[in-house]
């Protein structure tokens, strides 16, 4: 059983850029003397249990239009649970670097279907721009991140012997404080005494 105190950061990455994100929000949260769990989805202990932590964080990024299944998957199973602790959910997304309607209206989208299919609503929620790391792609995500880097970095200007990233590190921090303002106002309310 955890202790009461630590928060689980709960990823799902498939070309490492939520897992940094994890990784720097665990940082963020450690050097503010908080203990952290870092997991990843696909080794999540049968036992775990939500509930045992004082806040829960889940990740997840976007491939072709949809979170990992395992992601999903667990947050349904474990939904009622979630929402007993501090909670937060962040999605990490090429769309969510795009500053017109076409990109918002697909970051909406994404909360929407990840809503629809997990029927849990987190308390507190972010959208992170995410990275294109052609370094890493084989050959059918490079022909697919191709042409989705032309849009990302308009036109023709592309590099794809480059790595790209457009997380912007101080709206995860930012993230990371208010998801501790939520830990602070639930320990509040737990500590309060009760009405006569
Ligand atoms: C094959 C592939 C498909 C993708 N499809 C989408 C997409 O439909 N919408 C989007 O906004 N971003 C899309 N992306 C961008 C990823 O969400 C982005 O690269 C993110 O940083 C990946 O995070 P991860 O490394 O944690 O998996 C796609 C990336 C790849 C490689």
């Amino acid at each position: 059983m955890a202790h009461q105190n630590t928060i689980a950061l709960i990823y799902s990455s498939q070309e490492g850029q939520t897992e940094k994100i994890a990784g720097h929000l665990a940082d963020y949260f450690k050097n503010k003397a908080y203990p952290v769990e870092l997991l990843d989805v696909d080794d999540i202990p049968d036992d775990f249990s939500a509930d045992a932590y004082a806040g829960v964080i889940l990740g997840g990024s976007i491939h072709i239009g949809r979170f990992s299944k395992t992601l999903i998957r667990f947050a349904k199973a474990n939904r009622h649970a979630l929402n007993q602790v501090a909670n937060a959910f962040f999605s990490v997304s090429l769309s969510a670097a795009g500053d017109d309607d076409e990109s918002r209206q697909e970051v909406h989208h994404y909360f929407d279907v990840f809503w629809e299919a997990t029927g849990w609503q987190p308390i507190l929620m972010a959208a992170f721009a995410g990275a294109m790391p052609f370094s890493r792609y084989g050959f059918m995500k490079r022909m697919i991140m191709r042409s989705a880097g032309r849009r990302a970095e308009g036109g023709e200007k592309l590099d794809t012997s480059k790595d790209y990233e457009y997380t912007d590190w101080a709206s995860v921090d930012a993230f990371g404080d208010h998801f501790i303002d939520q830990l602070a106002t639930r320990q509040t309310h737990s500590e309060a005494p009760s009405a006569p």
